[in-house]
């Protein structure tokens, strides 16, 4: 019997906390927006397969597919510890844009190491999953973080606090929100929108930004959205990727203008972000949004939720 697990969308940083927040997220209309991998036996030792709308733009070498790399670290792993790899083919059905900002690799990397490790009768905690999804993440854009990982794994959103055995921590967030997220069908990669941000930062911006993000958790906790709207900010990357988005400065005063109550860059772009107060404002925003902001044929707009569940077997 094969095994399909799908590990949603997720959008990191939230302008706020640059590396160290990330939420899950799906459309409100029930589509899935994420990967899907299957996982079954085969007679072979091993065999990758690759569906879905986005598979021309994988690398065409399979060493470079991210899910590959997922399962020879797992393989490592689980005959470090003694375990027997069993025989199976995987297939990644690519159904997220490449270079998106919406977490493509940490959805295949996600729902690739879920199903190897229910196949496998779950070897690895959660946590031991989580920190190989970090390192192929890292493996990627040149650096581990987990903040596409972690909330596509667990669902929500996610704080890392990396400390006490803990990477990351779920933060109470505020159900009524709608996110609007805008893909403009470009690609923009992880790794160059990381390599143009400075190497260091002023005093002034260090000690706003701390305060930035204090008062953001503090928010989420006492339940206070207007004061966590407010705190979405960002000096860290923001100002230095606006220039690789489309028109960024003036569709994002355009969203405020129709009420959103915080507008920024989903991960490292080019995915921008609206958050909604309602569902009459976010449909508003949708439609400004794929009016001003679409560049290809291969953009889309979707209404979302945090999806509180994240990675999870489809029946
Ligand atoms: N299964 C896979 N899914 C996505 N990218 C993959 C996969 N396998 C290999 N890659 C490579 O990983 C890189 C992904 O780039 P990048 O990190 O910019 O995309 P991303 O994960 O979509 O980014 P973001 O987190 O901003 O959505 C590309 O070079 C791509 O070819
Ligand atoms: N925190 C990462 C997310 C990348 O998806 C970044 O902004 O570079």
């Amino acid at each position: 019997m094969a095994l399909r697990i799908y590990a949603p969308a997720s959008s990191a940083n939230l302008s706020v906390g640059f590396d160290s927040l990330g939420a899950a997220i799906s459309p409100i209309d029930g589509s899935l927006l994420g990967d899907v991998v299957q996982i079954e036996a085969c007679e072979n030792e091993f065999e990758l397969e690759n569906a879905g709308y986005f598979v021309r733009k994988l690398p065409k070498e399979l060493q470079k597919n991210i899910v590959y790399q997922a399962y020879v670290l797992f393989s490592e792993r689980l005959k470090l510890r003694g375990g027997a790899v069993k025989k199976l083919r995987l297939t990644l059905e690519k159904n997220m844009p490449i270079g998106s900002g919406l977490g493509s690799s940490a959805c295949s990397i996600v729902a690739a190491l879920v199903a190897l490790n229910q196949f496998h009768d779950e070897p690895f905690s959660k946590m031991e999953l989580l920190e190989m999804m970090g390192e192929l993440e890292g493996r990627i854009s040149g650096s581990i973080h987990y903040d596409n990982v972690a909330p596509c794994y667990l669902g929500g959103l996610q704080l890392m606090t990396q400390s006490l055995g803990n990477i990351c921590q779920p933060l109470p967030f505020f159900d009524e929100w709608y996110w609007v997220l805008a893909y403009p069908g470009i690609e923009v990669s992880t790794a160059e929108a990381r390599a143009i941000l400075p190497k260091s930062y002023t005093r002034q911006d260090v000690i706003a930004q701390a305060r930035y993000l204090g008062s953001f958790v503090h928010a989420c906790h006492s339940q206070q959205a207007q004061l966590a709207a407010l705190m979405m900010k960002d000096l860290v990357a923001e100002p230095y990727r606006e220039a690789l988005l489309p028109n960024f400065p003036e569709v994002r005063q355009g969203c405020k203008d129709l009420g959103a109550l915080a507008v920024g860059i989903s991960g490292s772009g080019p995915t921008m972000f609206a958050i909604a107060p309602d569902l009459e404002h976010a449909q508003k925003l949708s439609a400004y949004l794929e009016k001003h902001y679409l560049q290809t044929n291969e953009g889309f707009i979707h209404i979302c939720k945090v999806d509180n569940q994240g990675a999870r077997e489809l029946r």
